[in-house]
């Protein structure tokens, strides 16, 4: 392999994400069955959020000890007396998947690992350690989300799906897939109970009529009446595939859906480089196209954000030019940009 295989990197990210996975769906159990963790708590989630934060970024600094890690959660409300109560359960949690034990300052440090501001030079890590959080209390779809970018361009991607079943086709059959991309190296997919990985593909469709789309849960999150618009001006008749988090990605990757729309619902928001590295590079690699709502790449090089971009438009290389036009049609009709 090239100096660029990134294999270490590659390797130590799976384990990662495979440990955090664990790790979240730990504390599922624990609160649907109400052992430890209650619905009284203050969030579950957030538990479970620090927790996955905790295991990714020890786990990484074990490694890679220089690399800056942007990552979503801070340990700001873990600290002091007020924290003391959700400290205590994240420590157990997160050394529940840790082979060397944290303790408390240590655990506030490991988190805060993930403050880096991002930009345009070096190496750094994107983490979401839970990325659709509403999906996960929901028990349906989240993902552990985790991507290498190096001088602005995301090299490799790792994202553990432990709610989406290996085959689509079988949505009752086992579930817990991982998907892994490295920049030129192809996109695969593996289960969380076995090792051997499977190359997987967009599908390479021919009519639109035959494919359908896929958007957020969450009407907050992505304009899903413009995109109804959009998907009937492309010839798409089936009704839209909505699923939360990056899991959106790894779907369309293997061909489930042939598009997946993210329309922007305000014009201040910003959508977070942790929630669109790695399933953006999976879905190229994959053999697709991902942008905004213009047409542009998403511009990893900005900070924490995509603050040059506006929503997300991914579909296969083939189609994605034509998406564009229909989105560009339905968003501004007038022509203005
Ligand atoms: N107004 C918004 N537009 C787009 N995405 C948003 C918005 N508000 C929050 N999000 C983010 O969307 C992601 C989930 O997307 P999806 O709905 O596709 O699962 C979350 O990371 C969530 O951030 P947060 O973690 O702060 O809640
Ligand atoms: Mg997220
Ligand atoms: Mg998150
Ligand atoms: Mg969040």
């Amino acid at each position: 392999m090239s100096a660029l295989s990134f294999a270490a990197e590659r390797a130590v990210a799976i384990r990662a994400v495979l440990a955090a996975s664990n790790v979240c769906q730990r504390v599922f159990t624990k609160l649907v069955n109400g052992e430890t963790i209650t619905k009284k708590d203050k969030s579950p989630v957030t538990i479970a959020d620090y927790s996955a934060q905790a295991v990714v970024n020890s786990i990484l600094h074990e490694s890679f000890p220089a690399d800056p890690i942007v990552g979503e959660e801070d340990a700001k409300d873990l600290r002091g007396e007020a924290g003391r109560q959700m400290r205590e359960k994240v420590l157990e949690l997160a050394n529940s998947g840790l082979e060397k034990a944290l303790n408390e300052d240590l655990l506030l440090e490991t988190i805060d690992r993930g403050t880096f501001a991002g930009g345009a030079k070096g190496r750094m890590w994107a983490l979401d350690p839970i990325d659709g959080t509403k999906g996960f209390l929901r028990g349906e779809q989240f993902a552990v989300c985790l991507a290498l970018i190096v001088d602005g361009q995301v090299q490799l991607g790792v994202m553990g799906c432990p709610n989406l079943p290996i085959d689509a086709a079988n949505q009752d059959g086992e579930k817990g897939c991982l998907f892994i991309t490295v920049k030129g190296q192809g996109a695969f997919q593996r289960n969380f109970s076995s090792s051997k990985e499977t190359p997987i593909a967009m599908g390479d469709i021919q009519s639109l009529a035959d494919a359908s789309f896929c958007e957020s849960v969450e009407s907050g999150h992505s304009n899903q009446s413009e995109s109804a618009k959009i998907a009937h001006l492309l010839g798409i008749t089936k009704a839209p595939v909505r699923m939360d988090s990056q899991c959106k990605y790894c779907s369309i990757s293997r061909g489930d859906a042939a598009v997946y729309l993210r329309l922007p619902v305000s014009a201040t928001y910003e959508e977070k480089i942790w929630d669109h590295a790695s399933g953006s590079l999976l879905v190229s690699e994959a053999g697709g196209i991902v942008s905004d709502v213009h047409g542009k790449p998403l511009d990893f090089s900005k900070g924490r954000t995509l603050a040059t971009n506006s929503g997300v438009i991914a579909a296969h290389a083939r189609i994605h030019g034509r998406v564009i036009e229909a989105v560009q049609k339905v968003l501004f009709p007038e022509g203005k940009l």
